[in-house]
Order: structure tokens, then sequence, then C-alpha cells
């Protein structure tokens, strides 16, 4: 199918009497690597809870690849290709890494080759050798590899990735920005929620960047850097912490 991969339209989401976010309009494209900036409580996780499905937002819409998902909870979304790494990954420590893929793949898209799906992906995100091992041993990094991992096992076609890389190392953050890239070449658009800006720019083909609910520019990652109202907004926030 052609077309974009994801949409949002006029998406709006209250809580009680505040408006968090909306109404708000975007497109991802087919193989688009996005960059989601803004201030702390800007909406970008009450926009991704919308797309993935943990909030059905009170007005507008989203498609993914041409189906309208608005009244689909996540795992139905996350079985068309729509998924999502957290932030704070929530490993199942009594299994195996290689466990913590089979849970997963057998809710969601159940296969007789599941274990080869798994050490696949466990390969693509540098984990293969980890995966006999106790989930609850893992390190930092090799977490929020597992979580990445968790994600990809069900051949998603759209990555939501929510700051995969807060609290890691310069080296650390390296090596999930290489993974996310290697992912992105194989044809995943990767939807990056983050607050490390280098890393963001690095990666990112474009940049959305949020301001109380709505969207304040939209545009390739040199542009973004360069606006007057995003470097008021949200730069001068980051350069304040
Ligand atoms: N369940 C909820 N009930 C009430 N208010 C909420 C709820 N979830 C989020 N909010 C509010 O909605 C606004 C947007 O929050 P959101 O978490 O989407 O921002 P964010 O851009 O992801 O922030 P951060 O960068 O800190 O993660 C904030 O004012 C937040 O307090």
């Amino acid at each position: 199918m052609s077309g974009p991969i994801l949409e949002v339209r006029g998406v709006e989401q209250r809580f009680g009497p505040f408006q968090a976010l909306g109404p708000v309009d975007l497109v991802l494209h087919r193989g688009e690597r996005l960059g989601i900036i803004g201030p702390n409580g800007s909406g970008k996780t009450t926009l991704i809870n919308c797309i993935s499905g943990t909030l059905r937002p009170q007005q507008g819409r989203v498609v993914f690849d041409g189906v309208d998902v608005t009244d689909l909870p996540p795992h139905r979304r996350a079985r068309m290709g729509l998924s999502r790494s957290f932030q704070i990954p929530k490993p199942f420590t009594g299994m195996t890494v290689l466990e913590n893929l089979l849970v997963p793949i057998d809710q969601i898209s159940p296969s007789a080759d599941a274990e080869d799906r798994a050490l696949a992906v466990l390969e693509s995100v540098g984990l293969q050798r980890r995966a006999g091992h106790e989930a609850g041993g893992l390190s930092q990094l090799e977490l929020r590899k597992l979580e990445l991992a968790r994600a990809l096992v069900v051949e998603p076609k759209v990555l939501v990735a929510d700051e995969a890389m807060a609290g890691l190392s310069e080296g650390e953050i390296d090596d999930v920005l290489a993974i996310l890239t290697h992912l992105s070449a194989t044809g995943i658009a990767v939807i990056m929620i983050e607050h490390i800006m280098h890393a963001v720019m690095r990666f990112s083909t474009r940049i959305v960047c949020f301001e109380t609910g709505r969207t304040i520019a939209d545009a390739a990652p040199d542009v973004i850097a360069a606006d007057p109202l995003v470097q008021k907004v949200y730069f001068g926030e980051q350069t304040r912490h």
C-alpha cells in the first residue's frame, strides 16, 4: 500500500477540563525517522499514548497503514505493525532474555519459528550472547536493548521509541543510535521521543517540536535548530537544566 504509514488527524486529549493535547495533525511517511521534541509536559507522551492505543482521544482519528485504528486497543495495533518501546524497561525478571521475547510473540503473532525470530531480533540489537541469561541480571544498556527487542519481535512497520537513551553514557547512546539507524535502514519507520538533543538531531530526518499540546514546528533538523520559536520554548529551557 502507498501513502503515509501513519496519520494523526485532529487528535485532542483532555484530562478533566485540562486540554493536554491538540488538535494535532501529524503524518509519518514509510521508513521515515521522525524526532519529537518539546519541553516537559508539552504533550509528547500523550500523543504517543494516543498513537499506540493506551489512550483513546476525545477527538480526531489515528490512521495506520490506511486503516482507522482509533478504536483499537494497543495489542491489535501491535499486531498490525505499530509497536512501542517504553522509557522504563519492565522485563519479566524471572525469565531469560529469550523468554522475554517469546511472550510478546506468543501474544501478538504466534508462529512455529518463534524462537528463531526471537534470536534474530536479539542479534539485531546485539544481545544474542545474553539469550540464556536471566533478564534481571542485565545492565542498564542491555535492558534498553531488550526493551527495543521486545518492540521489534512483532516485526513492526513503525517503532515508537520513547526516550530509549535517557540516562545512558555517550558511548551507550551511540550504541543505541546505531541499532535504531540499522532498523530504519531495513524499512521500519521510527518515531523517536527524546530529550537528548544531539541524539535526536543526528538520528532524525525530520523533527516536530511540541509546546502546550500543539506542534509549533515541523521541519528538517537544521531548520528546527535555527527556528527562533523552538529556541525560545525548548532550547532555552534545555540550557537552564
Ligand atoms: N493521566 C493524566 N491525568 C492528568 N493530566 C495528565 C495525565 N497525563 C498527562 N497529563 C498532563 O498532560 C500534560 C502533557 O503531559 P505529557 O506527559 O504528554 O508531556 P511530555 O511532553 O511527554 O512531558 P515529558 O517530556 O516530561 O515526558 C502535562 O501537563 C501532564 O501533567
